[in-house]
């Protein structure tokens, strides 16, 4: 399989503190990487440097053959939906697509096709017509989401997408994830919720202190680290992440 996302000893370091310590990844195209680690531990660095919003200090990545260090040449092949998506408040969402989409070229009829049918999907068609800054966070993230996928990129990066959705919409938005890679889009995908992990993932990377510490299917890594038989993402997770100092301290000899 063709690999989209490549990295080769990628590190940032932030003056004393490695975000990043010479990470290796190798991503087959439509699949979705589950990108997990607890909080600081360089996920959000490792997005912003393979979007091109962040210099490495030193190694390397390509997206689509695109290196991340060519905006240029890597922007039509991904899209991001960071944490905190950047919205235009005093637009509708039409409004904001439109704008959006015109930086990118692409035809006012198809945004409005498209915003047309994932509005439907994820129940947005009553805020279409206020404006962004009536919107409740939910709404902002169905907005920013359509607005990440718009241009049809190769690869699409999501920090915690399902924040501040409702049940029924963080299920569509999680079929919908699968749907992108079923048709050849590439996921990857940071979040806490592990459980959206173990069911949309083909493959996780779980990041501690900026290294990969493990990566396989969810399957895997549950079965490398289980300890009983109904053990969950989670338990893994758990386990290959525990630094508790008080432990460490009274287990050391
Ligand atoms: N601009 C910055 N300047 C200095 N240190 C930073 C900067 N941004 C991040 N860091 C540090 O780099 C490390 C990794 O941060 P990062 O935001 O990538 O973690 P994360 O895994 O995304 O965390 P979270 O799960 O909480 O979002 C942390 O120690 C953080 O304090």
């Amino acid at each position: 399989m063709n690999d989209i996302i490549t990295t080769a000893s990628l590190t940032k370091r932030y003056g004393q503190i490695t975000a990043v310590d010479t990470l290796n990844l190798s991503i087959p195209a439509g699949t979705v990487y589950g990108f997990l680690g607890p909080n600081g531990t360089g996920k959000t660095t490792t997005m912003r440097m393979l979007t091109g919003l962040l210099e490495p200090t030193s190694g390397e990545a390509s997206i689509a053959g695109a290196s991340i260090t060519d905006r240029d040449a890597l922007r039509p092949h991904i899209g991001y939906l960071p944490e905190e998506p950047p919205l235009y408040e005093e637009t509708t969402a039409y409004q904001q697509l439109e704008y959006i989409g015109g930086l990118r070229d692409i035809p006012t009829e198809r945004i409005h096709n498209y915003a047309d049918v994932l509005f439907d999907a994820l129940d947005l068609e009553a805020g279409r017509s206020q404006r962004i800054s009536e919107y409740s966070k939910g709404m902002r993230q169905k907005v920013a989401y359509v607005q990440t996928i718009l241009h049809d990129p190769d690869v699409v990066f999501l920090d915690e997408p399902t924040s501040g959705l409702d049940p029924r919409a963080a299920k569509t938005l999680r079929e919908m994830i699968r749907g992108l890679a079923d048709d050849g889009t590439t996921v990857f995908l940071s979040t806490h919720i592990l459980p959206v992990v173990e069911e949309v993932a083909d493959t996780v990377g779980i990041l501690y202190d900026g290294n990969l510490v493990e990566e396989g299917t969810p399957a895997e890594l549950t079965d490398r680290t289980s300890q009983h038989s109904d053990s969950t993402l989670e338990d893994a997770f758990l386990e290959l992440t525990d630094t508790d100092p008080v432990k460490e301290v009274l287990t050391h000899d």
